[in-house]
């Protein structure tokens, strides 16, 4: 026999736990703007998710699309403006973000999702009530002669509820559900909500085993710069607190706090431009990235 052959069959056989352990569980996986680097990348993100659901396990997909919006926002002349890591986000900025993700980014991966043989299934959080907001209050930190400052982010929303009833219809017969991290207020009217955000809640609600976010790092690194494997949750809000988590990186550890509050056994946040990073990371022994654990 071909080594070749062996080594294949060594890949199966070290997955086989796993494979038992996943089987019938729930893994919601946030799929960054900043991994959806090119179409072979997202070619086998497709497979991979599609394999996930073969073997038994049920994929749950929140994506995001930063870098998209923004492309647009600059064929309008409009600079984007980040607080936090949270788009400012005016009447304007909205109608775009919701173009951007709902109508463009959101298909495109529920086509290639079905194109690669899935069965998925494209949502916003406005269907069905789905993801249920609030405008989100952020305050700047206080100094010594300052109090903490209330910070107006526009149409920026935080979850308030997710309706899993539609997730749970949908699981049961085999679809995966793609959502765009766009909420509902009590008004009716649109939020935008940071996907990692969305996705934390959603696998947080769902009682998800794990919470995957593909980003464009491999991870989180400290302030040497060096990859921290795993992160306990009570070392969180110091990181923050110290400046070594920054920007974009800070809502998806506070995603990942609030999955593990919720039950979630453990999030991952890994490198989505590495090919196949999703397998390599619930598949093998070593992983990748960063693993987050309560
Ligand atoms: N401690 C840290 N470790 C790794 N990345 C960090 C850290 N602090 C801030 N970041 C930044 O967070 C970014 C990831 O967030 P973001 O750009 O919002 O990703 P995405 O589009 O995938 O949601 C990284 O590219 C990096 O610049
Ligand atoms: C409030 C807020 O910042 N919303 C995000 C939603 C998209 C997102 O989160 O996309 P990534 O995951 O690719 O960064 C935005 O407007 O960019």
């Amino acid at each position: 026999m071909p080594n070749d052959g062996i080594a294949k069959a060594k890949v199966l056989v070290e997955s086989l736990p796993y494979l038992r352990e996943f089987s019938g569980k729930t893994l919601v996986i946030k799929y960054g703007g900043h991994a959806m680097v090119d179409e072979e990348l997202k070619r086998n993100f497709a497979l991979d998710v599609i394999l996930m659901q073969y073997i038994g396990i049920r994929p749950v997909v929140v994506h995001g699309g930063g870098p998209q919006i923004n492309r647009f926002l600059g064929k309008m002349q409009i600079e984007p403006n980040y607080i936090q890591g949270m788009r400012v986000t005016d009447g304007e900025t909205m109608d775009v973000v919701e173009m951007v993700l709902v109508g463009k980014v959101n298909k495109e991966i529920v086509s290639l999702i079905n194109h690669c043989g899935g069965k998925a299934v494209g949502l916003s959080g406005r269907d069905g009530d789905l993801v249920q907001a609030k405008k989100m209050d952020m305050h700047a930190p206080a100094t010594e002669n300052r109090p903490p400052e209330l910070i107006d982010l526009g149409r920026v929303g935080e979850v308030t509820r997710v309706n899993p009833e539609l997730l749970r219809t949908l699981q049961e017969k085999d679809f995966i559900p793609v959502i765009a991290p766009v909420g509902v207020g009590g008004d009716g009217q649109a939020f935008n909500i940071n996907a990692d955000l969305v996705a934390g809640a959603i696998a947080a609600e769902l009682k998800a085993l794990k919470l995957i976010l593909l980003t464009d790092v491999a991870g989180v690194r400290n302030s040497q710069g060096e990859l921290i494997s795993t992160i306990y949750r009570e070392q969180i809000d110091p990181l923050i607190a110290e400046g070594v988590i920054q920007g974009g990186m800070i809502p998806k550890v506070n995603c990942c706090k609030a999955a593990l509050n919720g039950g979630v056994s453990k999030a991952h946040i890994i490198d989505g431009r590495q090919e196949h990073a999703i397998l390599l990371e619930i598949f093998t022994h070593t992983g990748i990235g960063t693993e987050l654990v309560a």
